[in-house]
C-alpha cells in the first residue's frame, strides 16, 4: 500500500534515519530505494544538520504535525524544492510526505489558456527533473515532440534557428543556468509555418545554491517571411538588425514593480536596467499609479491582452508615448504583464504637426490650392471648396483653367521664369465659382520644390469685402466733402491729413496744395496749445469773397491702430456769436444770483433784471447751458428742429425761445398740440377746409400752416400725430406746399418748424407708429432736453420764480420759503419734472397764510424721497399721478374743479391721456367711496 501510493513517503526514526520510502519518494531523490534507506534525514534535508533535527522533533513530540519548506539534495547534487509534511505515529517514529514543488510550478491549464492567446508561446524548464514544457502553440510552431528531452528538443531547435542567432543565444541560455535572470532575443525560425521572427524571452528562478527552472515565452513578432527571403539575408546582417530592434520590452508585476526591462527601455528611460527592476512602472509611466493600476490588472485578467498607448517620462523629464501590446501571463500563482513598447513619439508629433497643418490650412480665410508644374491641381484646403463650392472628386486631376482664366502664352512663360528664380508672383483675377459666377480675388504665387516635384502655392484672397469698403470709403468721403460742417483732421504732427470740401470753398484753397502741409501754413490763426487743449475753438478767417468769417471747431483726439488724429469740425458761425454772448452774459447773472440764495429761509428778491429771465427759460446749471447754447446756435437758422424730453421739462418753452430768438421773431408762432386736437379734427386744423369740406364745416377756414406763414410753426407732441396726417405733413414739409380740406387750389407758405414730444420717435419707427421718413426730416436738429432730476441745482431758482409769480397772481405777500421744504424738494426726482414743481408751489401759496411759504410734498412724493416708494416707470407714474388728482377732485376730470386745474392739463388733454393710459373710474372711483 505504501509502495503503490503517488505521494512520495518516508518513514524515520527519531533519530532521523530512514527507515523505509516508497518508490515515488525514491524518484524525487533520483536513487534507487535501497540507496536511501539507512540514510539520514537530516542529511538528505539541504537546510537542516543534526542539531536542528533535535529541535523539529521536540517541535514535533509536542504539536503531533507541522509543515514546512526545503530543498532536498539529490543523487546529481541539486536541490529540489519542496514541501515537507511531517507527522508523528508514536512508537518514536515520522512519517514524512513530500510535495514537489517544481512540478506543480506549472498550470497546464494555463499554458493552454495562454497560447490561445494568438501568437504567443509559452515554455518552461525543470532543471531538477529536465523537463521541459512547451504550450501547444508552441509545439506546434517548432513542430516538436512532446515525449522529447530538453537536450533532444534543444538540439532540434538548433537545427531550426539561423546559426548566428544560435550563437548569440547560447552563451546567453548558459548564464541563465548558472544565476537566476532574464534576457529576451529576437531569432529567425524556421517552423511548420515557414520562417519567421520569433521574439525569444527567458527567465530563471532557483534556491539558494542553483538555478531550478527557466521559463519564458515566445512571440512571434511580424508576419511570415518567405524563405526565399530569408535565404538571401545574411546571418549577420539579421543578427544586427535584431540586436538593433528597437522595441522596449517590459515585464510587470501586479504590484507594479517591474523584474525585468530590456536595454532598449534602459537606453530610452535614461536609467540602468538594474534601477528599472527597483523602481515602480508608475515611476516613469504617467498615470499608471495606485487604483489605476489595479483596474488595469482586471482588464487584463480578464482580456489578457491590450493594445494601447502610454505616456512614459525618462530621468530627464523627456516625455515619450509608447504604442504598447501587452499579454497576460499566469505561471501556477505568479502573474505577469509582458508589454512590447515601440517609441512613436516622433510619429505623434510628426501626425499632430500634420493635423494641426491641415486644420491651419483648411481654417485659413485664404483659399490655397497647389499645383503640379503640368499645372494640375494636387491639393485644395477646405475654404476652397467652400468658397467655390466643388467638391473634392470636381477637383481631381482637373487643370487650373478650371478656375482661373490663364493669361497669354508668353505671359505665362515669363511668370513661369520668374517663379522659377523664387519670386513670389501677386495680382488681382476673378476665380470661377462652380456656380458660374465670379469672384474678385487678390492672388499670390510662389513655387516650391518637394520629393523632386515642383509645386505652385496659390494663396487666394476674396475682394468683395475690401471692394466694397473701397466704395463705402469713396462715397464717406464724397459725403464728407459735401456736409455742411468743415472738416479737419490733423496728424499727431499737426500736418493736415484730410479738409473737407466746405472748408476747402471757405478759405478758397485747393486740395492737393495743402494736403501734408504744416497746418500752421494754412491756419496761422490757430495755435498749437489750443488744439492740443480745448475741445472747442474759434478761427476767423476771411473767405473767398474777401467776408470775414468765424468759424467754430470742435476738437477731438481719435485713436485708430495706435495712431492718433485730431478731428476738427464745426460751422461758420459768424453772426451766432453775439447772441450766444448775450446768453453768456444772462447766465452768468443768474449764477450770481443763485450763490446769493441763503441758507435758512430763502428770503425773495426784488424782480430781478432781464438777465434772469431769459424768455422765462430759469436755470442756473451748468448742464443746462448746453442746452441753452443749441437754442442760441439753431434759432436764426430756419432749419426743422426736434426738441425731446419728458413730459413737463420746458419743450415749448424752448420751442418758443427758438421762435423768439430767430429773424422770425416778429411773426406768428402757431402751436398745434397733436394730442389734444381729435383725430378727425387735425387735419382741417393743421390745412385748413373749405365751406362744406365735411358736415359742421360751415364757412373756410385757414389752417394753421397758413396761420404760420412768414412764422414758426411748433407742433406739440408730434408723436401722436395719427399714420395718415404723418404723411400729409411730409409732404407739406418737404415742398412747402399743400390743399386745403375739400380745396382744391394749392398753397404755398414759407413756416419754420419746431416739433416736440416726449416719445421715443426712433423706437416708435421701429414699431412702425411713425413714419421713418417723417422722423429724419423732423430730426435735422435734435435738442434733448433734461429732466429736472438731472439738474436739482435749478429747483431753489425755479421755486422762487414760481411762488414770486403765483404770489404776484394771488395778490399774496410771500418774502421767504422754509428750506427744509426745499431741502427735500431737491432730493425729490418730479417725474412731472417743472411742471410738477410749479403745480406744486402754486398749491402751496394757495394755502399760504404766512410771509413764509411752506411746500409740502403729498404722501407719495413724500415715500419717493424716503426711498419707499418705488421708482416708477414714467407712464406708471403718470397714471398714478392722475389718479391721485382725480382722488383728490372726487373723480372730477374737468372743469374748474376738476383734475386738469391741479394737474395744469386743459380738459382735452388730460382726457386724451387717461385714455392713452387706460384710466377707468374703477381706478379712482374706490377712493373716495
Ligand atoms: N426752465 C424753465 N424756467 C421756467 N419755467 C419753466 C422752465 N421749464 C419749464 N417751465 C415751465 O414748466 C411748465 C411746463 O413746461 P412746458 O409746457 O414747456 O413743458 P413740455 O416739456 O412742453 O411739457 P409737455 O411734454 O407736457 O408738453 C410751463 O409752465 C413752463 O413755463
Amino acid at each position: 500500500m505504501f509502495s503503490q501510493l503517488s505521494v512520495p513517503m518516508l518513514l524515520i526514526e527519531d533519530s532521523s534515519r530512514v527507515i523505509a520510502l516508497n518508490p515515488a519518494a525514491a524518484r524525487l531523490f533520483k536513487m534507487e530505494p535501497e540507496e536511501l534507506e539507512g540514510q539520514f534525514w537530516s542529511g538528505l534535508d539541504g537546510q537542516l544538520n543534526q542539531i536542528i533535527w533535535k529541535k523539529r522533533l521536540r517541535e514535533l513530540e509536542d504539536k503531533g504535525s507541522f509543515v514546512y519548506n526545503t530543498d532536498l539534495v539529490t543523487s546529481d547534487e541539486l536541490l529540489r524544492p519542496v514541501e515537507v509534511e511531517m507527522v508523528r505515529t508514536g512508537e518514536g517514529l515520522t512519517l514524512i510526505y513530500l510535495h514537489n514543488l517544481l512540478a506543480e510550478g506549472i498550470d497546464e491549464a494555463d499554458l493552454e489558456l495562454m497560447s490561445n492567446d494568438g501568437n504567443v508561446g509559452f515554455w518552461m524548464y525543470n532543471r531538477v527533473d529536465d523537463v521541459l514544457y512547451m504550450s501547444p502553440y508552441l509545439r506546434e510552431l517548432a513542430g516538436l515532440d512532446e515525449s522529447k528531452s530538453a537536450r533532444e528538443v534543444a538540439y532540434q531547435l538548433q537545427e531550426r534557428i539561423l546559426p548566428s542567432d544560435w550563437d548569440r543565444i547560447r552563451p546567453q541560455v548558459k548564464e541563465l543556468l548558472d544565476e537566476a535572470g532574464a534576457f529576451d532575443q529576437l531569432l529567425h525560425f524556421t517552423g511548420s509555418r515557414g520562417t519567421m521572427n520569433l521574439r525569444f524571452f527567458a527567465q530563471s528562478s532557483g534556491n539558494a545554491l542553483h538555478v531550478t527552472r527557466l521559463f519564458g515565452m515566445i512571440r512571434q513578432e511580424n508576419d511570415l517571411i518567405a524563405t526565399d527571403h530569408v535565404d538571401s539575408i545574411s546571418g549577420e546582417l539579421a543578427a544586427f538588425s535584431i540586436d538593433q530592434a528597437k522595441d522596449l520590452i517590459f515585464w510587470t508585476r501586479p504590484d507594479g514593480t517591474v523584474p525585468y526591462a530590456n536595454q532598449a527601455a534602459s537606453d530610452l528611460l535614461g536609467y540602468t536596467r538594474e534601477e528599472l527592476q527597483k523602481m515602480h512602472a508608475g515611476a516613469y509611466t504617467i498615470g499608471f499609479k495606485g487604483e489605476r493600476v489595479e483596474a488595469w490588472w482586471e482588464k487584463m485578467r480578464s482580456e489578457r491582452a491590450d493594445q494601447s498607448i502610454w505616456e512614459v517620462v525618462d530621468k530627464e523629464g523627456n516625455h515619450y508615448l509608447l504604442d504598447a501590446s501587452i499579454t497576460y501571463l499566469r505561471f501556477g500563482k505568479e502573474e505577469y504583464t509582458v508589454g512590447f513598447c515601440r517609441n512613436i513619439t516622433e510619429l505623434e508629433i510628426a501626425r499632430r504637426r500634420q493635423a494641426i497643418l491641415e486644420f491651419t490650412l483648411d481654417h485659413s480665410k485664404e483659399l490655397i490650392l497647389w499645383l503640379k508644374e503640368d499645372g494640375t491641381i494636387h491639393f485644395v484646403n477646405e475654404t476652397f471648396l467652400e468658397r467655390t463650392g466643388a467638391d473634392l472628386s470636381d477637383i481631381e486631376g482637373k487643370h487650373i483653367s478650371m478656375f482661373l482664366d490663364l493669361p497669354d502664352e508668353h505671359i505665362r512663360q515669363e511668370a513661369k521664369a520668374r517663379l522659377e528664380s523664387g519670386e513670389t508672383l501677386t495680382g488681382e483675377m476673378e476665380l470661377k465659382l462652380m456656380s458660374g459666377k465670379k469672384l474678385a480675388v487678390k492672388i499670390r504665387i510662389s513655387n516650391l520644390t518637394y520629393g523632386g516635384e515642383v509645386y505652385s502655392c496659390i494663396y487666394l484672397q476674396d475682394m468683395t469685402a475690401k471692394r466694397e469698403r473701397d466704395i463705402q470709403l469713396k462715397l464717406s468721403a464724397e459725403a464728407l466733402d459735401s456736409a455742411a460742417d468743415c472738416i479737419l483732421w490733423l496728424n499727431v504732427d499737426l500736418r493736415i491729413n484730410y479738409i473737407n470740401g466746405t472748408l476747402l470753398d471757405l478759405i478758397g484753397r485747393k486740395r492737393e496744395d495743402i494736403i501734408g502741409a504744416k497746418y500752421s501754413k494754412v491756419f496761422p490763426q490757430l495755435d498749437q496749445k489750443s488744439i492740443f487743449e480745448e475741445q472747442t475753438l474759434n478761427i476767423d478767417v476771411i473767405s473767398n469773397s474777401g467776408e470775414e468769417l468765424t468759424i467754430n471747431l470742435n476738437v477731438s483726439r481719435i485713436t485708430d491702430n495706435n495712431q492718433s488724429f485730431f478731428m476738427l469740425v464745426g460751422r461758420d458761425m459768424t453772426g451766432q456769436r453775439e447772441r450766444e454772448q448775450s446768453l453768456e452774459t444772462a447766465y452768468e447773472e443768474i449764477r450770481r444770483l443763485k450763490d446769493n440764495l441763503e441758507d435758512e429761509n430763502v428770503t425773495l428778491r426784488e424782480e430781478v433784471g432781464s438777465g434772469y429771465n431769459v424768455n422765462n427759460i430759469i436755470t442756473v446749471s451748468p448742464k443746462y447751458k448746453k442746452v441753452l447754447h443749441q437754442i442760441g446756435q439753431v434759432a436764426d437758422v430756419d432749419t426743422t428742429v426736434l426738441i425731446t424730453g419728458e413730459t413737463g421739462t420746458g419743450k415749448e418753452l424752448l420751442a418758443r425761445a427758438i421762435h423768439q430768438l430767430s429773424e422770425r421773431s416778429d411773426q406768428a408762432l402757431i402751436k398745434v398740440n397733436c394730442a389734444a386736437l381729435p383725430e378727425n379734427l387735425i387735419e382741417s386744423e393743421l390745412f385748413g377746409h373749405e365751406k362744406g369740406a365735411y358736415t359742421g364745416a360751415v364757412g373756410r377756414k385757414r389752417g394753421r400752416f397758413e396761420m404760420a406763414d412768414g412764422g414758426t410753426l411748433f407742433l406739440d407732441e408730434i408723436g401722436e400725430l395719427p399714420l395718415d396726417l404723418q404723411s400729409k405733413l411730409l409732404r407739406a414739409l418737404q415742398e412747402g406746399e399743400f390743399e386745403r380740406l375739400g380745396g382744391t387750389e394749392t398753397l404755398n407758405v414759407d413756416v419754420r418748424l419746431v416739433a416736440a414730444t416726449n416719445r421715443n420717435l426712433q423706437e416708435m419707427v421701429r414699431q412702425g407708429s411713425f413714419r421713418a421718413d417723417l422722423y429724419y426730416r423732423l430730426n435735422v436738429f435734435p435738442i434733448e432736453n433734461m429732466a429736472l432730476r438731472e439738474r436739482p441745482e435749478d429747483i431753489p431758482v425755479l421755486v422762487e420764480h414760481f411762488t414770486r409769480k403765483f404770489a404776484k397772481r394771488q395778490n399774496k405777500k410771500v418774502t421767504k420759503i422754509n428750506s427744509s421744504d426745499l431741502a427735500k424738494l431737491k432730493k425729490y426726482s418730479f417725474p412731472g419734472n417743472i411742471r410738477e414743481l410749479e403745480n406744486l408751489v402754486e398749491r402751496a401759496v394757495v394755502l399760504c397764510n404766512s410771509e413764509t411759504l411752506s411746500i409740502p410734498l403729498n404722501v407719495q412724493q413724500e415715500k419717493t424721497v424716503k426711498g419707499e416708494a418705488p421708482f416708477l416707470q414714467f407712464e406708471e407714474m403718470q397714471r398714478q399721478h392722475i389718479i391721485n388728482a382725480l382722488i383728490m377732485t372726487e373723480g372730477r376730470v374737468t372743469g374748474p374743479n376738476g383734475a386738469g386745474v391741479i394737474l395744469g392739463l386743459n380738459d382735452r388733454t388730460l382726457v386724451s391721456k387717461m385714455r392713452k393710459l387706460d384710466i377707468k373710474k374703477i381706478d379712482y372711483l374706490k377712493a373716495y367711496e
